[in-house]
């Protein structure tokens, strides 16, 4: 479970993400899309503790992750948006480390299982610095995934993986939700949002545009009613865009139009 509730965040006088709530029950994916600068990335990092709320609550798993971190922590998986790794470390005593981390029973089978499932196994023993950048981003997700936590927290999992590996690792999310976990996820892939998400959250500028399953946002912007019934993800999200920038440019002095 993930409750996000009305948290703020400010850099001095910027406004980065404006009294943003939602919820997420165990059981779903939960999606969180939205333009460069629309607060995504920090609303994670306030979920796994790594940004202070200016204001408001996040909780994981029942615990707030700013009252009781530690808590809080043990029960989420967090894959950020790049990889950070020990590169003196090889791929296996990486997943080893966080294996007596976190008490991963029966680890050494679980490490060859997930190595051969990503296709790592000849390199479980090369230090993590002479990693391809989707190889760091495969050991990444398998260091979140390891310990099988009952929530997972993704920023951008698909940059750099390849065909092949996009779709297992969008199969794992589904399948890590279905298995009743919760899993919170940031993209750019439309696709990708509408093909595993049950639920989304469009923000920009910080300020939620559209929230729900992909049907209440084919009503909210009029694509059912307009007849466009079974629209996709991608027109939704321009057509929220677009409602949004009209209304902006309603606003004295501002203009959204490229620079001519
Ligand atoms: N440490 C910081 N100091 C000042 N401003 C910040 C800081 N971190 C983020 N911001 C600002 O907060 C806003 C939201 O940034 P955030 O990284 O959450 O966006 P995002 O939705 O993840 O974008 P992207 O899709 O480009 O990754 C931006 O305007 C950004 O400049």
């Amino acid at each position: 479970m993930i409750e996000v509730s009305s948290f703020s965040k400010r850099y001095g006088r910027h406004t980065a993400v404006d009294a943003l709530s939602f919820s997420v029950p165990p059981g779903q994916l939960f999606g969180l899309l939205g333009s460069n600068g629309a607060g995504k990335t920090t609303t994670i990092r306030a979920l796994v503790g790594l940004t202070r709320p200016s204001s408001g609550h996040v909780s994981v798993n029942g615990h707030d992750v700013w009252k009781t971190p530690v808590v809080a922590k043990s029960s989420f998986g967090y894959i950020p948006d790049r990889p950070h790794l020990y590169g003196k470390l090889t791929g296996r005593e990486t997943l080893r480390f966080v294996a007596g981390l976190r008490k991963v029973p029966d680890a050494e089978t679980e490490i060859d299982r997930w190595l051969e499932y990503f296709r790592l196994s000849d390199f479980g023993n090369e230090l993590t610095e002479t990693y391809s950048h989707g190889m760091r981003q495969k050991l990444t997700i398998i260091t979140a995934l390891l310990p099988r936590p009952p929530v997972l927290i993704v920023d951008e999992p698909m940059v750099g993986l390849d065909p092949h590996a996009a779709r297992q690792v969008r199969e794992l999310f589904r399948a890590h939700a279905d298995a009743g976990n919760t899993v919170l996820l940031t993209t750019h892939s439309l696709p990708l949002a509408e093909a595993v998400c049950d639920r989304l959250v469009v923000l920009d500028r910080g300020r939620v545009l559209g929230a729900g399953s992909m049907d209440d946002l084919r009503s909210q912007t009029g694509t059912v009613k307009g007849g466009v019934s079974g629209d996709s993800l991608e027109r939704v999200f321009f057509r929220l865009l677009d409602e949004e920038r009209a209304r902006a440019e309603q606003e004295p002095g501002t203009s959204l139009r490229p620079p001519a």
